[in-house]
């Protein structure tokens, strides 16, 4: 594979180099290199050290799984489950079909890529420390690269060759009681959370790229050229607290997101303005049931309202606490607590309707709008989510020994696309029904993406990933069709597809024109990046990597200056 720089900008060359040579700095400092083989360690044949590859000038070496020794459709060994080998690399690709010249700009993609330190194993999907992948697509041609994101937590592990913050399941060993109180104190400051920002990626209306988790200190702006770690996004508003929504809302004119309270059950509404590092409260709302207020990975909003989720899996201080992971990690299911949805004015921060709703479990709502009558009234608000059937045991599959263990059965849980029904006309129940027939899509659905245009409107078309079964986890991209109520699959045998991104045609007329990116992770070992038209569905280009790609989780568009 030639992996040459052909932007025609001599400084496009000079930044490779010049980063090439910082991550080298590092290296001489210890920074990035796996395994030391410390006495006594675990020497395993398949270990594989964390290295710098010349950037753009030699491909990393390929992560290949051993033929055989895995089912089809993805066994122990998938690709799209094993570390990455490199802390970064960079390249052109071989292009297979035609990239439409009007694709200009560079796709980014974050996730969690290395599940491991020195020599200890992480356990769930979520732990892994955050991998940064882009493609840059230029006059139908293609850089690709990735980098992992420098965060103290990766820092920290690569230097000391041990897990150092806690990440989403695992938790720093204390050596002795004393170090396990001084733990347990630097948890309720904070100090002791990761900053592993391994969960998506937004570009704010300022130009600024920030990848994100769900604790605070967890966001972190990128160069998206050279996918460089720039420093931390400090929020200058006293507003504290330690976590927040993953899924913060980019508009042309704010950034919207979510507070949990985890003392006073409830969710703060805030609002940040492009430019700015000071987040505003726009209200609050207090939950109705349980303990805490329930999980928010991310909330939808429409034209004139923010929609906040109140969902019975919630979290708990009890399970933040403890040491080993728990069946729903820092979680705690409370049907008892039952499921809220509240929506809030945008403007007057005012609760306009507040209602029980059947249970439920989502992770991704994909969009919301507002229904309205003959005379233009709004009387109902309308959000969909990728919902697990109000089973949150797919956490539990989510393991990374799960993933690694398919034997041929099925045992991916249901979901559907979700449609809640929130009237505001004042009564108390809103409702929940399968937005299509869940066969449609293989009755598996998560990681979603419109057209942003269509953001907060009225819209028809999702993309999504389904299942062809029998499967462990989400296998092909489908189109869902929400007025024909039809869905259309990509499926490629043993094949694991990242999240299907839709990219609007500038000048576009009609909601499905553009381009759906993805990357797949092959049961072979390889990788590539698909393109798929975004209103035939049918494939127009890939291109394949060096080496194999780890699964990632979300993306953007960074469009071209
Ligand atoms: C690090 C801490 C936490 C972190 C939470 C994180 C990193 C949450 C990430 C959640 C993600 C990526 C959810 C994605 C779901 C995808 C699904 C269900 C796909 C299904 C496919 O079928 C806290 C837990 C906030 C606690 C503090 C420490
Ligand atoms: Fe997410």
């Amino acid at each position: 594979m030639a992996s040459i720089n052909f932007l025609a900008s001599p400084n496009y060359v000079a930044r490779s180099i010049k980063a090439s040579s910082k991550s080298s700095d590092h290296l001489k400092d210890g920074f990035p290199l796996g395994n030391k083989n410390l006495p006594g360690r675990k020497s395993r044949g398949d270990r594989r050290e964390l290295t710098v590859a010349n950037v753009a000038t030699q491909a990393p070496v390929v992560s290949r799984p051993s033929p055989g020794k895995g089912p089809a459709g993805g066994g122990r060994d998938h690709v799209a489950w094993t570390s990455v080998r490199q802390h970064r690399w960079e390249g052109e690709l071989a292009v297979e079909g035609e990239i439409p010249l009007w694709l200009s700009g560079i796709y980014l993609r974050n996730g969690p890529g290395l599940w491991h330190v020195g020599d200890y194993d992480f356990r769930h999907l979520f732990d892994g420390y955050a991998t940064l992948v882009k493609l840059q697509f230029q006059n139908g041609r293609l850089i690709a690269g990735h980098r992992q994101i420098e965060s103290e937590a990766y820092k920290a592990a690569m230097k000391n060759d041990k897990l150092c913050y806690r990440e989403f399941s695992e938790v720093p060993k204390a050596d002795n009681f004393l170090s396990y109180i001084g733990e347990l104190a630097s948890l309720f400051s904070g100090a002791s959370l990761t900053d592993n920002a391994n969960t998506g990626v937004i570009r704010l209306r300022d130009g600024r790229v920030v990848c994100l988790t769900e604790t605070q200190k967890g966001s972190i702006m990128i160069n998206p050229d050279t996918l460089e770690t720039l420093g931390k996004f400090e929020y200058t508003d006293s507003l504290g607290g330690l976590i927040h929504s993953a899924h913060p809302i980019v508009t042309e004119t704010e950034f919207l997101t979510l507070l949990p309270d985890l003392i006073n059950p409830g969710y703060l509404v805030v609002r940040m303005e492009p430019g700015s590092n000071e987040r505003k409260v726009i209200g609050r709302v207090d939950c109705r049931g349980g303990p805490a207020p329930g999980w928010v990975h991310s909330f939808p909003i429409t034209e004139h309202y923010v929609v906040v989720p109140e969902m019975p899996l919630r979290y708990c201080a009890r399970n933040l606490l403890r040491a080993e992971p728990t069946p729903l990690y820092k979680f705690e299911w409370h049907p008892d607590s039952k499921g809220f949805m509240h929506i809030m004015c945008k403007a007057s921060g005012k609760i306009v309707a507040s209602v029980e709703v059947p249970l439920y479990v989502t992770f991704h709502f994909i969009n919301a709008y507002e229904e309205t009558d003959e005379d233009g009234r709004v009387v109902a608000v309308i959000a969909d989510c990728c919902e697990h059937n109000a089973d949150p045991t797919i956490l539990e599959k989510l393991r990374l020994q799960n993933l690694r263990s398919f034997i041929g059965r099925d045992v991916l849980p249901n979901a559907r696309v979700g449609r809640f029904i929130i009237p505001l006309d004042g009564s108390p129940y809103g409702n929940l029904e399968a937005a299509l027939n869940p066969d449609e899509h293989g009755r598996g659905m998560d990681m979603c993406s419109i057209n942003p245009a269509f953001l907060g409107k009225k819209y028809r078309f999702a993309y999504a990933c389904g299942a062809q079964r029998p499967c462990n986890f989400p296998n092909t991209l489908t189109k869902i069709d929400l007025v024909e109520k039809k869905a259309k699959n990509w499926h490629e045998e043993g094949a694991v597809p990242s999240e299907p991104f839709f990219v609007p045609r500038p000048g576009a007329t009609e909601e499905d024109d553009g381009v759906v990116v993805s990357m797949i992770s092959e049961k072979n070992g390889d990788g590539y990046a698909l393109l798929l038209d975004g209103s035939t569905f049918e494939e127009i280009a890939r291109a394949k990597f060096p080496y194999g790609l780890p699964y990632g989780l979300h993306g953007c568009w960074v469009p071209k200056k």
